[in-house]
């Protein structure tokens, strides 16, 4: 059974995909929060900007099967699958959450891949990622132990004071990116004056140190999911 709080038709707005379509599965549940304000602060993750509990979101569901979850996601790309491949477009899922790995496996990116897709993941890299992810973003939090060594892509929300960036080069990126924390009360585009105070900090550590590349959340300017 695969537990899903929304999904949806986008475009990817953070990191080396950014600017490309997809459709996001965001999965219920994580494993550094349990998703409830009166918690946040004890949580090993506390500046969470997303809303995984329960499965009633636009799209929200169970899945009994992986075959029934990946028909739910490909009726959400709004193109035929088979025509577009013969035009070089290559449909895209992004596995979010929540914490995806907890419930991410082997048969369900089998499906997804029978149908043609690739398959992104979002992931705090806490838990082991199954083989055959075409594209794995780590984003570590705090002091939680980070066991994926390798990625495609490490995006790290910053400033975390428990996660500074020198921790991390030791694991393997294609990309190193920070990206600035934003207001967790402030999900949605609009005025954020904390974002604008840790876009100007990740600016300065990109600047001092060119492995790191700053990204953004552009979904947030332009209004986006
Ligand atoms: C909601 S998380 C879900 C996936 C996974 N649990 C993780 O943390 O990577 C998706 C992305 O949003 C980022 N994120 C969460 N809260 C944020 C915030 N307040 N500001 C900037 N990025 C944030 C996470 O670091 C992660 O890269
Ligand atoms: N457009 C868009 N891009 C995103 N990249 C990562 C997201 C996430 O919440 O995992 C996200 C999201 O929620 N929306
Ligand atoms: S940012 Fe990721 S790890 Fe942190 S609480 Fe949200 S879903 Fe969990
Ligand atoms: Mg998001």
């Amino acid at each position: 059974m695969y537990r899903v709080k929304e999904a949806f038709y986008t475009l990817q707005g953070e990191g080396a995909q950014a600017g490309r379509a997809a459709v996001f599965c965001r999965f219920s549940k994580c494993n550094l929060w349990n998703g409830r304000e009166a918690d946040r602060a004890d949580a090993v993750c506390n500046f969470c900007d997303t809303d995984f509990v329960g499965t009633d979101g636009q799209n929200g569901g169970q899945f009994e099967t992986a075959e029934a979850l990946v028909e739910h996601v490909a009726s959400l790309w709004p193109f035929d699958i088979a025509e577009g491949r013969q035009q070089g477009v290559v449909p895209y899922v992004v596995c979010t959450g929540g914490e995806p790995l907890l419930q991410l496996d082997a048969p369900l990116i089998a499906a997804f891949h029978d149908q043609g897709f690739e398959v992104g993941v979002e992931t705090n890299g806490t838990l082991p990622a199954p083989l055959g992810i075409d594209w794995l973003c780590v984003s570590p939090k705090a002091d939680a132990k980070v066991v994926i060594r390798e990625c495609d892509e490490l995006k790290l929300v910053y400033p975390q004071p428990l996660a500074m960036p020198e921790r991390f080069l030791s694991i393997r990126a294609r990309h190193y990116f920070l990206s600035p924390m934003a207001s967790p009360a402030m999900p949605e585009s609009g005025a954020d004056p904390v974002k604008a105070s840790n876009t100007r900090k990740a600016v300065d550590y990109c600047l001092r140190h060119p492995r790191w590349r700053l990204t953004i959340q552009m979904h947030k300017v332009v209004g986006i999911d």
